[in-house]
């Protein structure tokens, strides 16, 4: 889909962009950005912003020897959100709104559901939503913990057309341009593969986070999604000419043609499994929209612990992750009826209770 037919896009900037000198933000990269999102609007596409920035802007408030703490990183995300935020809304003539995400709000249905409504009203009422993760309160379980996955999760959240990497490099290469002076851009990519994911590095900018690996994963999330991604350099302005001309300034990879179903996208990509459901080796049946397949007699062990509703994985005892899925019973209950002698008694209560894994709501993984 080139620009002409986008109706709604992400576009995603970094650190380096909003804090290129790494204390405090800085909208001098940000003016074309800001025109690009305004031309956008201009034509009728609708426009999400996700900024990073936050402890980047407040890091210049804190002694430098504290600077890798993770309280002081949270504290200098509290500090430096609000700046963050100021420095996008005075390049604009219109209203933004800020949302502060985490992983908790992404893998919890309804919260998922509460973000996409907020997305949807704010651009029903032209207000420009601006969304980071909310740095402030994470945790490892709890955090996204990069701003390029957090971008691909909000786009498919809020059903856009394309996601737009913005990065302080042309696209993706052959190999990492820093570290390899024979280094080729990579303009198309139809297929993320193991191949592409070796060809990228980690981050190498003072600020960054992700580095090229965790763009080619929300590239990956994003195309699945049915959404067309780009990695380009928001360093240059031509870059958002470009786009704007219907042509491709850095990598483009190419939607999915037959792109996952909402719910089994959100299932594989976003959610995240609070247990596991152990079955057989041999375990045949195919776990799909009929999952009445998979019964008590089927499991090996139950491990963790989760309640009704919550996604769990189902993995083979040689350790192959079939599916994830939402759990019709809590750890608690399963471990009852697996340790019944009575096989008759757990057959019967399922009967009566309904199948272990909720029917529609299994997503099945890619073999490895
Ligand atoms: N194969 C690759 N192609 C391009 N850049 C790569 C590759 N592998 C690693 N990188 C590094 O990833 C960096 C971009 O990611 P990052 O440092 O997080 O900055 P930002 O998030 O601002 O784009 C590039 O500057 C480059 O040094
Ligand atoms: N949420 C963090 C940004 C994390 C992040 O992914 O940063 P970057 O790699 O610069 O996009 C912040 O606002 O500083």
């Amino acid at each position: 889909m080139n620009k002409l037919e986008w109706k709604r896009i992400v576009i995603k900037v970094g650190s380096a962009l909003i804090a290129p000198h790494g204390k405090g933000c800085s909208s001098q990269y940000l003016i074309s950005i800001a025109q690009f999102i305004m031309s956008c609007r201009a034509q009728g596409i609708e426009v999400v912003l996700v900024s990073s920035g936050s402890v980047a802007a407040g890091s210049h408030l804190f002694p430098d020897e504290l600077q890798q703490t993770i309280p002081i990183k949270k504290a200098m995300a509290a500090a430096g959100q609000a700046e963050m935020m100021a420095t996008w809304d005075k390049l604009f003539d219109f209203s933004t709104a800020q949302m502060l995400l985490t992983r908790c709000d992404l893998r919890d249905r309804e919260r998922y559901v509460s973000v996409r409504e907020t997305i949807f009203t704010l651009l029903e009422h032209d207000v420009l939503p601006i969304i980071n993760e909310n740095d402030t309160i994470v945790t490892d379980k709890l955090k996204v913990g990069d701003n390029d996955n957090l971008s691909a999760i909000v786009a498919a959240a809020a059903d856009a057309d394309a996601l737009i990497i913005c990065s302080d490099i042309n696209g993706l290469y052959n190999k990492n341009p820093n570290k390899h002076d024979d280094a080729v851009l990579i303009p198309n990519i139809s297929e993320i593969n193991a191949d592409i994911f070796a060809m990228a590095d980690g981050a190498t900018s003072a600020v960054g986070t992700g580095g090229m690996i965790t763009k080619v994963e929300a590239a990956q999330k994003a195309t699945l999604h049915g959404i067309d991604t780009y990695i380009i350099n928001g360093f240059t302005g031509s870059s958002f000419t470009k786009l704007l001309n219907g042509e491709n300034p850095g990598t483009h990879f190419s939607s999915d043609p037959s792109p996952m179903k909402e719910h089994l996208h959100w299932m594989t990509h976003t959610s995240t499994a609070q247990g596991e459901v152990i079955v057989e080796d041999d375990f045949t049946a195919k776990l799909d929209a009929h999952s009445e397949q998979l019964t008590s007699d089927d499991l090996v062990e139950v491990k963790g612990e989760f309640a009704v509703g919550d996604t769990i994985l189902v993995r083979r005892n040689d350790g192959t992750k079939l599916a994830k899925a939402k759990s019709n019973y809590s750890s608690c209950l399963l471990n009852f009826i697996t340790n019944q002698e009575d096989k008759n008694f757990a057959s019967d209560f399922q009967e009566q209770t309904g199948p272990i894994i909720s029917d529609k709501n299994v997503a099945l993984l890619e073999a490895p």
